[in-house]
């Protein structure tokens, strides 16, 4: 290396401009020697305007010319400057116990304002995605919405209430559309995890190799096709709250003994990831299957099971406890939507009664919804009842038996032609196409409508 004078300057300036603060030097008149480009970039003054002026003049209120006069080191101090804004800290130069000057170096206000300002918006920001995730996480059902009158079911209600304030993991059996998932809502509700997510998840919808990046979420480029800042898993939004894992005995024994694992230690760690995450999470878990009776045959594991079993809650099926019935039906022509109060006849109740209900309290929404559609009135018959419960057509037929022939053909003509225009509507072009399908006139079908007394 070139050791002239020249160069030696030059190489100092280089790496006083490489310098990420900005740099002031005063010489020991208080005249100013040096910039740097970052000084002016904080300040706005560029090197014409003050290098070999007297920094007091060309700066107003600059503390530099006293640390000439008491030699004193000064940190952070604060210096706003028309809308610059920057901290400076002082030192003074000697050589051979003589001071030479004296060096600034300065780092801008306003940069970490605006990362400030930044970092508050990305606050708000996630407050915000967090409140919309806990309005998408929440529980929509409490004990109040559970009807069951009869003595087993009361039994397991209680017992769900009594569970609810604990914090043990509760597995709920029944079979399907028996209100498993409606008691796993009223558990979070009831629970003092209410404040925070229910985390509902089918394990049956989604495939085994889905399901495990839903639960435990990856990290990004974890594999092809992962998303940009990857995934947060269902145990981290479930974090506090409870985690609803419906149709367990569908998990797969891979994703059984991950399962596991988190349980046991209470930490997940995302798909792609290195860290080992808390999460504090309830498990309320529903299957429609014998759990037992997998575990002996090997399909789900034993000590999962265990884990899971907090708390056992058996929903006993609608055909076991009929007395709920028709608590159940006035609660669903009350509050299901339906526009009108329905009455039942005597027939279509004994029907329901009978009727051995393997869909549960499911099928017999669905039934009470399909027969509010067929009927033109406020009163369900068996006609107007599904198929399936119109099988036993003994109650019909015996009330046929009371009618005369004309009532009877009447009656079935009403009917179709109502189940016709349901299907096809009641404008022009519905009633043109209904007449078509029914092999008659048009204005037969209005003819029949009028005499028939059909409403709609
Ligand atoms: N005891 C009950 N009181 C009021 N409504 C009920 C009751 N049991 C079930 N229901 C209603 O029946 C429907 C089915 O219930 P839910 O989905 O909870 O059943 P499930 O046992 O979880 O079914 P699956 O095993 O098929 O998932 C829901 O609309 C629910 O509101």
């Amino acid at each position: 290396m070139d050791h002239s004078l020249n160069q030696y300057v030059r190489w100092l300036q280089g790496i006083i401009e490489a310098i990420n603060d900005g740099i002031l030097v005063i010489d020991s008149e208080g005249i100013v020697r040096l910039i740097n480009d970052e000084y002016t970039k904080i300040t706005g003054v560029k090197k014409e305007d003050i290098i070999g002026k007297p920094l007091s003049e060309v700066r107003e209120g600059a503390i530099s010319p006293t640390v000439l006069i008491d030699k004193k080191r000064r940190s952070a101090i604060y210096r706003k400057v028309g809308e610059q804004e920057y901290v400076v800290d002082m030192a003074p130069i000697y050589y051979d116990h003589q001071i030479l000057g004296v060096v600034n170096v300065l780092k801008s206000v306003n940069e970490v304002k605006a990362l400030t300002k930044e970092l508050e918006k990305s606050k708000i920001k996630l407050a915000q995605l967090e409140k919309t995730v806990g309005h998408l996480h929440q529980a929509k059902y409490t004990f109040h919405d559970i009807i069951g009158e009869d003595k087993e079911i009361k039994n397991v209600i209680e017992l769900a209430k009594r569970t609810a304030s604990s914090n043990l993991n509760v597995l709920i059996q029944g079979e399907s559309g028996t209100g498993k998932e409606l008691f796993a809502h009223a558990i979070h509700n009831e629970s003092p995890r209410s404040g925070y997510a229910f985390v509902p998840i089918n394990c049956a919808a989604i495939p085994s190799s889905l399901l495990e990046s839903e639960l435990f979420g990856y990290e990004e480029g974890s594999f092809t096709n992962s998303k940009k800042g990857g995934k947060i898993g269902l145990f981290e939004l479930a974090d506090h709250g409870t985690l609803f894992l419906d149709e367990i005995g569908d998990l797969s024994l891979e994703l059984q003994a991950k399962l596991l694992r988190v349980l046991q230690e209470g930490r997940i760690r995302k798909i792609g990831g290195l860290k080992e995450q808390e999460v504090n999470v309830r498990i309320v878990a529903a299957t429609n299957k014998d759990l037992l009776q997998m575990v002996a045959k090997g399909r789900f594991r034993e000590d999962l099971f265990y884990r899971l079993n907090g708390v056992q809650l058996m929903i006993p099926p609608l055909r076991s406890r009929k007395g709920d019935l028709f608590t159940l039906i006035d609660k669903i022509v009350k509050h299901k939507e339906l526009p009108f109060h329905l009455t039942f006849t005597a027939d279509a109740k004994k029907q329901l009664f009978e009727y051995h209900w393997p869909g549960n309290v499911r099928e017999l929404l669905n039934a009470i919804h399909y027969a509010a559609t067929m009927t033109d009135s406020e009163t369900i018959d068996i006609v107007h009842l599904p198929a399936f419960l119109q099988s036993n057509r003994m109650a019909d037929d015996r009330e046929d038996t009371n009618l005369s022939l004309k009532d009877i053909l009447e009656r079935k003509e009403r009917e179709v032609i109502i189940k016709t225009l349901k299907i096809y509507g009641t404008s022009l072009k519905g009633k043109e196409l209904a007449a078509q399908k029914l092999g008659i006139s048009l204005a037969t079908l209005y003819n029949k409508i009028n005499q028939l007394k059909i409403k709609f």
